[in-house]
């Protein structure tokens, strides 16, 4: 597939796309994470590139929502699912859907759909998708315990590439490996000849370790499991508390997770604990046991009389002996235990096995005051102890690398199941929320029954339900407030959410599937004289030929207010006469009905949102439109108030009455 004959895919963008394992099946499955794992691609961008693809997979112009107010309601629509999902992933992969002209594209969301409706957004679940976030490479891994070696400048070169994570060293002989022993933990040797070596340290001969890295850097495989680790851990739990079948054994994979930290470091294992511990507090530990030895020395010197014959002192004091020479002829014994007690002190303490012979010699056998380390012996100590821990960690991640190399695949699948289940359940939830149904979708016209719009300016528990049955073109009339705009709302939100293939927030709705939307909003205000030419210029191309192949839907919200009302009855009655000519389906709302009526060449329906009365001085609304009935309008409705009270007036007002009809 040439990545770039997506529409919207330059050549630069190809490449970065190139870079994942498998772009064309990421593409075309709809995988918005996979696709957000090329270089420089970000979720949205992603989604972009994925509904072009989808657009092309179907034919689809993607020319549906024709203006900026039927574009407004579908923004509308995507912020409601927006809402109701956990991830940022599920968000994005929602910027896929949209409204097509498209059988084959309906039925494929469709599907989604109904198979998302049967889902129970769980407490549980929607808690546990908090962390699952889409699986990330992880940045450059650098090990500093172990190094590549090699006499030969080619093998340099490809060891660089190959191995990045390390240094590699050019040596000449053994003893340049042997060199490098004492300052790595690890090294590995890449040349043949070097096989059978006797270097101390730990020097391993393996000529084929290029080809297959992991095994000399386990760290490469483990950093993308500790990387993701949290997220994985996450999309288990999704997994389980959602009871969705699962691509792996979940409780093996946790328990590998659950052995390597966010560090990639291995973690449960004593011994490495021990090894680490003693390299972090060998320090103190040493410190500790100078300060018991001098404690006991100092006390078992208080404690004693010395006595000395005045010729040992004379001697003594001739051959400018000092307070050492004293302390090992009068108090041998002494120094003994207090030396004893601090090297029990640091092996006891640090738990010091194999290494202890080394701890003990850290303080002189011949007698000091104060007793005092002997630092080259520590740092001895120190070196042997991060050997000995790097290496247990290097063969547990080993280890735990093997254990895990089966798991990446299923991991990806298990994480991109738990973001897709978030896609599903916001689709659930709108529809439990909204209490919406699948449409039925053929046929002309639209039939709304029992339709909710949740885009309203009121809490959807109190939003009244509305039929409606549109068919042909229709002037939907009423008093002001009583709901004209939001029927046209609500009509273009279930026509986008029927071709989107989403379910629509009513009991029934059948619609006929529609090429193009055309939802004009109201304008504020008369325009001037060249927005109006522009304006009325989009009504003719809308009715042209050209334009009006496929099926329409036109929606308009009073655009009377555009210029003056005699002008506006009369190109609205003109606008109205070419689509009913054209068999396009079409709702204007508009005070001048009956004018339109009246002018139009061929009969134009009108229905009407009716007010039942005033109570209180507020309208009480009929919000669903009586079929062919010019409703009453606001004044029309106060000066029939007016005119049957019982003031002097109310004559004034019956005249005024009557011009009305
Ligand atoms: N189905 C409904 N259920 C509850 N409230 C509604 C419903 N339809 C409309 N309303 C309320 O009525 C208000 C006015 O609705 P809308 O703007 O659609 O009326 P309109 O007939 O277009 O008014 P105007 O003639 O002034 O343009 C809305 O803001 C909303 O609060």
């Amino acid at each position: 597939m040439d990545l770039t004959a997506i529409p919207g895919v330059g050549a630069k963008t190809a490449d970065a796309l190139a870079e994942l394992e498998a772009p064309e099946a990421a593409i075309e499955s709809g995988d918005v994470a996979a696709v957000a794992r090329a270089p420089g691609i970000s979720q949205g961008r992603a989604a972009r590139i994925v509904r072009a693809a989808i657009r092309q997979r179907h034919d689809d112009e993607g020319t549906f929502l024709a203006t900026p107010r039927a574009r407004e309601v579908y923004r509308d629509v995507l912020d409601l699912l927006a809402d109701r999902t956990v991830t940022d992933y599920a968000a994005a992969r929602l910027e896929t859907f949209y409204p097509s002209a498209s059988e084959s594209r309906i039925d494929e969301v469709r599907a989604l759909s109904e198979r998302a409706m049967e889902r129970d957004p769980d407490d549980a679940v929607l808690a546990a998708l908090e962390d699952v976030e889409p699986l990330e490479v992880p940045g450059d891994v650098r090990v500093r315990d172990r190094c590549l070696a090699t006499t030969d400048g080619e093998t340099y070169a490809s060891a660089r590439e190959a191995i990045p994570e390390l240094s590699v060293e050019v040596v000449e002989d053994s003893r340049d490996l042997a060199e490098l022993a004492r300052g790595y933990a690890t090294v590995v040797a890449l040349d043949d000849s070097f096989a059978g070596v006797d270097v101390e340290g730990d020097v391993r001969v393996e000529p084929d370790a290029l080809a297959e890295p992991a095994a000399v850097v386990p760290e490469r495989p483990l950093a993308f499991f500790a990387h993701n680790r949290d997220r994985i851990l996450a999309a288990i739990t999704v997994h389980r508390a959602a009871d969705l079948d699962a691509p792996c054994d979940l409780d093996v994979l946790e328990a590998a997770l659950d052995r390597l930290d966010a560090e990639g470091t291995p973690t449960g294992d004593d011994e490495l604990r021990r090894l680490q511990t003693a390299v972090d507090d060998l320090d103190a530990a040493v410190g500790e046991a100078e300060s018991v030895a001098n404690d006991r020395l100092r006390e078992a010197i208080e404690a004693q009389d010395v006595t000395i014959e005045g010729a040992d002192l004379l001697s003594l004091v001739e051959r400018g002996a000092g307070v050492d020479e004293v302390l090992s002829r009068e108090l041998a014994d002494e120094y003994d235990d207090a030396v004893e007690a601090a090297r029990e002190h640091v092996i006891d303490t640090l738990d010091l096995r194999d290494v202890a012979d080394i701890a003990r010699r850290a303080f002189p056998d011949e007698p000091t005051f104060p007793v005092e380390r002997e630092e080259s012996v520590v740092s001895r100590l120190r070196e042997e102890l991060t050997t000995a821990r790097d290496r247990r960690a290097e063969r547990l991640k080993t280890e735990l690398a093997d254990d895990l190399a089966s798991m990446r695949e299923p991991a990806e699948t298990l994480v991109d199941a738990a973001l897709e289940l978030d896609v599903e359940l916001a689709i659930a939830r709108f529809a439990a929320d909204f209490d919406a149904t699948m449409p039925e979708l053929g046929g002309d016209g639209i039939t709304i029954e029992g339709g909710r719009s949740p885009l309203l300016d009121v809490e959807f528990g109190d939003v009244e339900p509305v039929d409606y049955d549109v068919s042909g073109v229709r002037l939907l009339s009423g008093v002001n407030s009583g709901g004209k705009t939001s029927m046209l709302d609500l009509i273009a939100l279930t026509v986008i959410l029927a071709h989107m293939g989403l379910p629509v927030p009513a009991d029934r709705v059948h619609v006929g599937r529609i090429d193009a939307l055309h939802y004009h909003a109201k304008t504020q205000g008369t325009l001037d004289a060249g927005a109006f030419e522009s304006t009325l210029r989009s009504f003719g191309e809308l009715v042209t030929d050209a334009a009006s192949e496929g099926e329409t839907l036109v929606l308009v919200d009073e655009l009377e207010s555009i210029t003056e009302p005699g002008a506006s009855a009369k190109i609205m009655a003109g606008i109205l006469e070419a689509l009913g000519a054209r068999d396009q389906t079409a709702v204007f709302v508009s005070h001048l009905a009956r004018e339109i009526r009246e002018t139009a060449d061929r009969e134009i329906g009108v229905d009407g949102i009716q007010a039942l009365g005033l109570e209180d001085g507020k309208l009480q609304v009929d919000r669903t439109p009586r079929k062919d009935t010019l409703a009453r309008s606001t004044p029309e409705l106060i000066v029939e108030k007016l005119a049957d009270g019982n003031d002097g007036d109310a004559g004034f007002y019956a005249d005024l009455l009557a011009k009305f009809e």
